[in-house]
């Protein structure tokens, strides 16, 4: 199998429902990260990113590192595999054989694509139609998977595009899957309204608040999974 067979494989058989971003200052602290990640997995989380604006390169490789292996031990606890992207830095993901994820304002795709391992997938934000219409337009570079960004206005990421909505998720959602590409929504997404999203053509949500800041990460992400599927049975 091709490096790039293997990486639509990877995708395919990703749990792509519930993808946790992660944000130290929410979580207490670079070295509280692991644990609620952990946590998190435990209780259904299927894609894990790291993100820190912060911190260098160097010590982002190392919470990184410890992160990854936080998911992947518990991953195995309970028989799944989940995968995990760096946010934004190529050169960190390609040290750590990490998944990548970028926006429309770090590495432009077709770079990002011909310098990242073909075995690796990569992540794309899409704030508006025309955004996923240029990235899809080569399929030999097109994402794996897209972020529509953001879905409703958020307090942990203020310099966003605006808004997208459900209806405005929705037809980029459709527009992906006609395509091959995965797609979740990321911005507010919180316990009462992870439903509404649940009816779209999207395959999962982003969250990182309503995990991160969470008193119990597992049961955050357990009662975040159950919402999505009680509002997909309404589909
Ligand atoms: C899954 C996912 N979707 C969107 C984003 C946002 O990426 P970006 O616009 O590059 O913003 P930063 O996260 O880098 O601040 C994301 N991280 N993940
Ligand atoms: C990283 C990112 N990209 C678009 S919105 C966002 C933050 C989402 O955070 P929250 O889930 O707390 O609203
Ligand atoms: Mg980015």
């Amino acid at each position: 199998m091709s490096p790039a067979a293997a990486r639509r494989r990877i995708a395919e058989a990703t749990d792509w429902r519930l993808y946790l971003v992660t944000d130290p200052h929410l979580g207490g602290g670079q070295d509280a990260v692991p644990g609620i990640v952990a946590e998190a997995v435990r209780g259904g989380v299927g894609v894990v990113q790291v993100r820190d604006k912060e911190c260098d390169d160097d010590e982002f490789a190392v919470h990184a590192a410890a992160i990854a292996a936080a998911a992947d031990r518990a991953a195995s606890e309970v028989g799944r595999r989940v995968p995990v992207f760096v946010n934004d830095r190529l050169e960190v993901a390609r040290e750590l054989g990490l998944h990548l994820h970028i926006g429309q304002r770090d590495e432009p795709l077709a770079r990002a694509r011909a310098a990242l391992p073909d075995e690796l997938m990569l992540g794309l934000s899409i704030e508006s139609d025309v955004q996923l219409v240029e990235a899809l337009a080569d399929p030999a570079v097109a994402p794996d998977v897209i972020g529509a960004s953001p879905v409703w206005s958020t307090a942990t990421k203020t310099d966003t595009a605006p808004a997208l909505g459900v209806q405005g998720a929705d037809r980029i959602a459709r527009v992906a899957a006609d395509a091959g590409v995965r797609s979740v929504g990321i911005g507010g997404v919180s316990p009462t309204n992870v439903a509404d999203l649940a009816t779209t053509a999207l395959d999962g949500v982003c969250v990182v608040s309503a995990i991160m800041a969470a008193p119990d990460p597992r049961a955050a992400a357990a009662d975040l999974l159950a919402r999505w599927e009680a509002g997909r049975g309404t589909r």
